[in-house]
């Protein structure tokens, strides 16, 4: 029996149908450094078909039922994870140090991380690390038009991986990016085919990259985007504070806020200055807050709390008002830095 009580780092990657996943991770997957990766795959629809193209890690990859994994399948994902776990354990399979799911391109990232966070067996063995999100540069822009799914994805992502750039104008690629910039501020954008991707790039651990993008100010044409769209107004803020803040009624800010608008809260990031040497690091995507994490030190010369909100139907100043009416107990102010609005 092999022991391993360190938890295994779980990737979430999505991306709209077609949008390159399975190309993505064959490409990964082909590195010596991957080779103890188990892949889950998911896909909407009977029959799948990404497993059997994910050649490289036949024996560790486990294709879970059709139906989407974010609302039909979540015992299927439970299922798998813990039995990973019993054949690693068992010594039947090669020992298994990161775990990459791959939804289907409709799925919700936000119940899958939930799943793993809450289950009271999975908690103490596998963390989300990271969510990654192909974007296809030719069709991206109508993607996020026309689908919901797509503007979840996005929300959720902390790596966006944009595809298919070599059949996409360069006045495409860059308006998309943009677009994607808006959506998320605090996203990372690479770029498929530019160097392969760095694998380090690629899944290196977000901490150090958090304020890396954030803050960046996006020129921005609303009036393009507004396309006959059916996805509802969608807008992101990035707010920064006067001083330090309190974490606990902080804390309780931010329950209540979920609380009453969990549903739409798409995804909350950001490092926040508690008053210690490092900050805390804040990731939600929905309703569900991943274990604040509080780093030592600061990753960048810029030692002041960044949040970012991407929501729908909420205003900034709706976001500011409550934070200033809570600046008493916050111990600080709220300060928007840009705004971002999607209709
Ligand atoms: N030209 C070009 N084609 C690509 C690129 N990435 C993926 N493709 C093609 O796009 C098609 C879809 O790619 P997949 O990797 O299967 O996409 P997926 O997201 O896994 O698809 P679903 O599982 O159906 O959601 C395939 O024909 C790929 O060869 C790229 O960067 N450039």
């Amino acid at each position: 029996m092999r022991s391993n009580t360190k938890k295994r780092p779980v990737t979430v990657v999505t991306g709209f149908l077609g949008s390159g996943k399975t190309t993505l991770l064959n490409k990964v997957l082909s590195e010596p450094s991957m080779k103890n990766t188990a892949v889950l795959v998911n896909e909407f629809g009977k029959v799948g078909l990404d497993h059997h193209l994910l050649r490289k890690i036949d024996e560790q990859t486990i294709l879970l039922g059709g139906g989407c994994l974010c609302c039909t399948v979540r015992d299927d994902l439970v299922k798998a994870l813990k039995d990973l776990l019993d054949m690693d354990q068992r010594g039947v399979i090669s020992r298994v140090e990161r775990i990459i799911i791959e939804t289907s391109g409709l799925a919700d990232p936000a119940p899958i991380i939930f799943t793993i966070l809450t289950d009271p067996v999975l908690q103490h063995h596998y963390y989300v690390d990271l969510v990654l999100v192909t974007v296809d540069a030719v069709n991206g822009n109508l993607h996020l038009s026309r689908q919901p799914e797509s503007i979840k994805q996005i929300s959720a992502a902390d790596k966006i991986i944009v595809t298919k750039t070599d059949i996409a104008t360069p006045e495409v690629i860059t308006d998309l990016i943009a677009r994607l910039q808006s959506l998320n501020p605090s996203v990372q954008i690479l770029e498929a085919l530019s160097s392969e991707v760095a694998l380090e790039e690629l899944f290196r651990s977000q901490e150090m990259e958090h304020t890396q993008t954030k803050n960046k100010v996006v020129s921005f044409d609303t009036t393009r985007m507004n396309d006959g769209a059916h996805v509802p107004d969608t807008r992101s803020i990035s707010l920064t504070f006067d001083k330090p803040l309190d974490w606990t009624a902080f804390g309780l800010w931010l329950s209540m806020l979920l609380h009453a608008r969990g549903q739409d809260v798409l995804r909350v990031k950001g490092l926040i200055d508690v008053g210690e040497e490092g900050p805390v690091v804040l990731n939600g995507v929905q309703h569900i807050i991943h274990p604040p994490q509080h780093l030592a030190s600061w990753p960048s010369d810029d030692c002041r709390s960044h949040l970012v909100f991407i929501m729908r139907s909420i205003d900034a100043s709706d976001i500011l008002t409550s934070l200033s009416a809570f600046q008493s107990v916050l111990g600080a102010s709220p300060i928007l830095l840009e705004t971002n609005v999607h209709v």
